[in-house]
């Protein structure tokens, strides 16, 4: 009894205390946040009221899945540096590319990008290491395989995976069936990552599906790295949540490339020789792990055939279905761009062929109907956000301590109109090619790829992959919107992927 009462004593007396600490922690909470956004010498920057106080209205305003446009308007209200966190700024200033993502800037990537990769902090990946020296060290290991000149040299696959996606679309002009143009654009990518990486379609374009949960689960990867990043502390416990979620979603990834490395390795007995035939990056990549298996483990391996896969779809598809769809609303842009495609092939000896990279690069409308496109749909959606190096930085105009984090939205970048022109809202592809000059200053701003030392390393993949179905598509094939009064959607998670862009195919008249 005794005991009971004593207990009964201590409950009565824990309640006030635990009712004062209730209170006590959210406004020492309140108090340090108004203190921080007070005390920085930057407070006078302008932006988002609470988003001077707290990470949240940045999450809200990504979590809502319209980030570019949000970010845009930012900048046509408050300027060339807006505030869109207690710490963080997103810039809109060409010269302070050069100082942010220069080669040789001691700029690092913020802790965002921890969240885009495994909450193991010893694991790392080209994408989101943020210690400059190993990441150039792995850079460097694996950077002549995406060169231009070893990529070529993979052309058929490209050319291949092009005639697939050709006849699956002759295929819907004879059946006229409504298309997602984006679904099968993520299709097609999906497969020539899968013929360049492991000599081997993943079967998207054969089922004109998903396999295995690998486009559901790519989804759930972006988001999270998209809303988890603003919050990168919690990385680890909502990674562990996450994998409650049923389907096999990114393990089908991981087992599918673990698999076809097995096989490769067994059909060639650990014998080098054998895959040297081959030219896909798998052998390409066993050949460097056999030549110094300490230098080139099977973990670069695996790491590189998986870097392929996770990231060459997305950015692929949107980049492609963006140029598709301002040439569909564009039909005097088509018109000039047909009269080009249609004089190339006329020099074939085949008309039929598939375009050859060297054709299509010898076509500057549609060089600049890519570009153009690239500018006005970039696929990435929010700030490439960086930390400001020791000693501080000026962008701007504007000293920014050490530790400040910054960053450009492509979105921001390429809608600035004192570079772009006055109508750089509008798709207008000959504007890259009105002079060298203009072309060159606008060159400095364009940032579908990202810049400098971690400007992307599949850029030259996308670029073979699109410059040679592009043409394709617009020789061939008559589009239109299914709906004329369709208005776009799109969802911003890290990728600014579009919903809605259904289209009606007809062989071209
Ligand atoms: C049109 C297609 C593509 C677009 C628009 C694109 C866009 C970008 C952008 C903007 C960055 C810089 C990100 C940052 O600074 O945070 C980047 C980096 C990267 N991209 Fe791409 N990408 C595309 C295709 C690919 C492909 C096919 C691959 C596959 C190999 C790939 C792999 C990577 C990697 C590994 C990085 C990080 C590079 C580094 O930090 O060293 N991308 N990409």
């Amino acid at each position: 009894m005794g005991v009971l009462n004593t207990n009964r004593l201590d409950a009565s007396n824990a309640l006030p205390a635990l009712g004062s600490l209730v209170i006590l922690v959210p406004l020492l909470a309140i108090i340090w946040r108004v203190w921080r956004a007070l005390a920085t010498p930057l407070r006078d920057l302008p932006g988002p009221f609470t988003a001077r106080f707290t990470r949240l209205w940045y999450l809200k305003n990504v979590w809502r899945g319209d980030f570019e446009k949000v970010n845009v308007r930012l900048h046509q209200r408050y300027g060339p540096i807006v505030r869109i966190a207690p710490n963080e700024y997103s810039i809109d200033d060409a010269d302070a590319i050069k100082i942010i993502y220069g080669h040789g800037t001691s700029f690092t990537k913020s802790e965002w990008y921890y969240a885009a990769g495994s909450p193991n902090k010893n694991v790392h990946n080209l994408f989101t290491d943020r210690n400059p020296k190993r990441h150039s060290e792995n850079r460097r290991k694996v950077a002549n395989l995406y060169s231009m000149t070893t990529l070529l040299s993979l052309e058929g696959f490209v050319t291949e995976a092009a005639g697939h996606m050709v006849s699956k679309f002759e295929g819907f002009a004879k059946t006229g069936v409504n298309v997602n143009m984006q679904e099968w654009a993520q299709y097609w990518a999906f497969d020539v990552i899968g013929l360049i990486t492991l000599a081997k379609e993943f079967g998207f374009l054969d089922k004109g599906a998903d396999q295995g949960g690998l486009l559901g689960a790519l989804h759930v990867y972006l988001l999270h790295c998209a809303n988890v990043g603003i919050y990168s502390e919690w990385h680890p416990l909502v990674t562990k949540l996450e994998q409650l979620l049923p389907g096999p979603g990114m393990s089908y990834l991981i087992n599918f490339t673990q698999t076809q490395i097995a096989e490769r390795v067994n059909a060639t007995k650990g014998d080098s020789r054998a895959s040297i035939t081959g030219n896909d990056f798998l052998t390409r990549l066993l050949k460097m792990h056999a030549d110094a298996p300490d230098k080139f483990t099977m973990a670069d391996v695996m790491g590189a055939a998986l870097t392929n896969i996770g990231a060459g779809s997305d950015t692929t598809s949107i980049s492609f279905s963006a140029i598709m769809y301002y040439l569909i609303k564009a039909p005097n842009v088509v018109k000039k761009l047909r009269a080009e495609i249609d004089a190339k092939v006329a020099e074939k000896a085949n008309a039929d062929d598939i375009i050859t990279f060297s054709e299509a690069n010898n076509m500057p409308y549609l060089q600049a109907c890519i570009k153009e496109g690239l500018r006005m749909h970039p696929a990435t959606g929010l700030p490439l956000a960086r930390v400001v190096p020791n000693g501080g930085a000026t962008i701007c105009g504007r000293h920014f301590p050490e530790g400040t984090v910054v960053g450009v939205n492509t979105w921001v970048a390429h809608q600035n109109k004192s570079v772009f022109g006055q109508d750089a809202d509008v798709f207008r592809p000959e504007r890259w090619l009105e002079s060298p000059e203009k072309a060159s200053a606008m060159e400095r701003y364009f940032m579908a790829f990202g810049s400098g030392s971690r400007t992307c390393i599949g850029k030259n993949i996308s670029l073979l992959e699109i410059s040679k179905m592009l043409p394709e598509m617009v020789r061939r094939f008559d589009f239109e919107l299914a709906d004329p009064d369709m208005q776009l959607e799109t969802h911003n998670a890290w990728f600014v992927k579009q919903k809605n862009f259904i289209v009606k195919v007809a062989k071209r008249a």
